[in-house]
């Protein structure tokens, strides 16, 4: 490793279809953003392990030794494919003074990490003695899986720094061309993104509580994926598909939300489990249309997709994760002729919307002017992004450099 360090960054996603349902085995259609979360891992100094998050606030450092004493007394063995142990997080709680019932996003993002660097370590090695700064270009916490990112970030970096993945950065090499041109691997042979997924899954586990691994699964291999009970499918063909995000800048906690259903479940088992099982029609019903769209597709594709959104929209209101500030959103766009869905968690957050390619752009931007009236804010971006990427430290530019120094 370079004195400068190494870039990893990881995209964020979309979920079209399958959000929570997903979590009780059912499929979803996610694709990842053209936004993403960037970490930054240097040679530490004074055998002290720092890390910097400037999205939550947190500037930390332990002294290694200190760190290798707690993860003797974590008895458990860690692997990737067990649950973190309530045990083994309490212990952490107690060592980095989080508290028992820890919610708040600085809290989760140092135990995830925590969690992670000591898991990966005692597998791998010596907790290695690194700095590690995270950003994210993702609104925290609004249903873009920023969770996902910042832990396939740490996934990658970690298992970097203990020598458990190759580096397929040569020296010289430039960053734009394992950002651009590279394939479904991203430079790392297949096996070690695997392994960067299963990780990044256990750092989801500390966040989320019970996730299902799409959003991991998305920000590891990026492009446009189904994902149902681990199994990951890449969609055989993903046409250009224009999307509104907005965010109702209303926060929300996954964690909670996907515990509401679970118990809505259990208490309704005969009413909720049918609405799981349509939602889950209607990500074959999606994928199908999809597969079947050119490309470049034309209108006549669009209202079997907008009365999709419609129905799942419906279906995830009653589920319970709706919202006041969504139903809004839905409402705003539909005056315009747009069709709109929570995506993510839910309860606030973000909605995504199905610009057609007959929508005017004149509807569009009144669409978004109303939306922004509203308080939220809304913008366009790409999908079908790449996944986990390594980059060279050239990619560290001065303007970084200063936003990092500077928070
Ligand atoms: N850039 C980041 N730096 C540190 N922690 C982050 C970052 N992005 C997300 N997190 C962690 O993930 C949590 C948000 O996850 P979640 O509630 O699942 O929302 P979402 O994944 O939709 O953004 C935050 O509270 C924080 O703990
Ligand atoms: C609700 C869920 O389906 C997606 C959560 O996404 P996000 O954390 O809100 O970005 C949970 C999961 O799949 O683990
Ligand atoms: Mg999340």
């Amino acid at each position: 490793m370079s004195e400068h360090g190494l870039l990893v960054s990881a995209p964020g996603k979309v979920i079209l279809h399958g959000e929570h349902a997903v979590v009780h085995g059912k499929a979803a259609l996610a694709v990842a953003l053209g936004l993403r979360t960037f970490l930054r891992l240097r040679p530490g100094g004074g055998e002290r392990l720092r890390i910097h998050l400037p999205g939550v606030g947190v500037r930390r450092e332990w002294d290694v030794a200190e760190l290798s004493a707690l993860r003797g007394r974590l008895t458990a063995d860690f692997d990737e494919s067990k649950s973190p142990g309530v045990e083994q997080l309490d212990v952490l709680k107690e060592f980095a003074g989080i508290a028992a019932d820890a919610s708040a996003p600085d809290s989760l993002a140092i135990l995830a990490f925590l969690y992670m660097c000591l898991a990966i370590s005692a597998k791998y090695g010596d907790v290695p003695s690194v700095d590690i700064a995270v950003w994210s270009e993702l609104p925290t916490g609004a249903g873009l899986g920023s969770s996902a990112a910042y832990a396939v970030c740490l996934a990658a970096a970690l298992l970097h720094a203990c020598r458990a993945i190759s580096c397929p950065l040569k020296d010289g090499e430039a960053t734009a061309r394992f950002y651009f041109e590279s394939s479904r691997s991203q430079g790392w042979p297949e096996e070690e993104m695997s392994l960067i997924n299963s990780w990044a899954f256990q750092g989801e586990r500390v966040i989320h509580g019970n996730p299902s691994g799409v959003d991991n699964a998305v920000g590891t291999w990026g492009g446009a994926l189904r994902y149902q009970s681990g199994k990951i499918t890449s969609l055989k063909r993903v046409p250009t598909l224009r999307i509104l995000l907005t965010n109702t800048k209303v926060p929300r906690s996954t964690k909670v939300l996907v515990a509401g259903v679970k118990e809505k479940i259990l208490k309704f088992p005969a009413i909720m489990n049918p609405v799981l099982d349509s939602i889950d029609a209607i990500s074959q019903e999606c994928q199908s249309v999809l597969e079947a769209m050119p490309t470049n597709p034309s209108p006549e594709y669009y209202p079997v997709l907008e009365e999709l959104f419609d129905i799942n929209q419906h279906h995830l209101n009653v589920i319970g994760v709706g919202h006041p500030s969504l139903d809004r959103l839905c409402r705003v766009t539909a005056s315009h002729g747009l069709h709109s869905k929570l995506t993510g968690a839910g309860g606030g957050g973000c909605g995504i919307t199905l610009l057609p390619p007959d929508a005017t752009p004149l509807a569009v931007e009144a669409a978004k002017r109303d939306l922004c009236a509203c308080g939220f804010e809304c913008w366009e971006t790409d999908i079908g992004a790449p996944g986990v990427t390594l980059h060279s430290s050239s990619a560290l530019n001065a303007e970084v450099l200063h936003a990092l120094s500077e928070s």
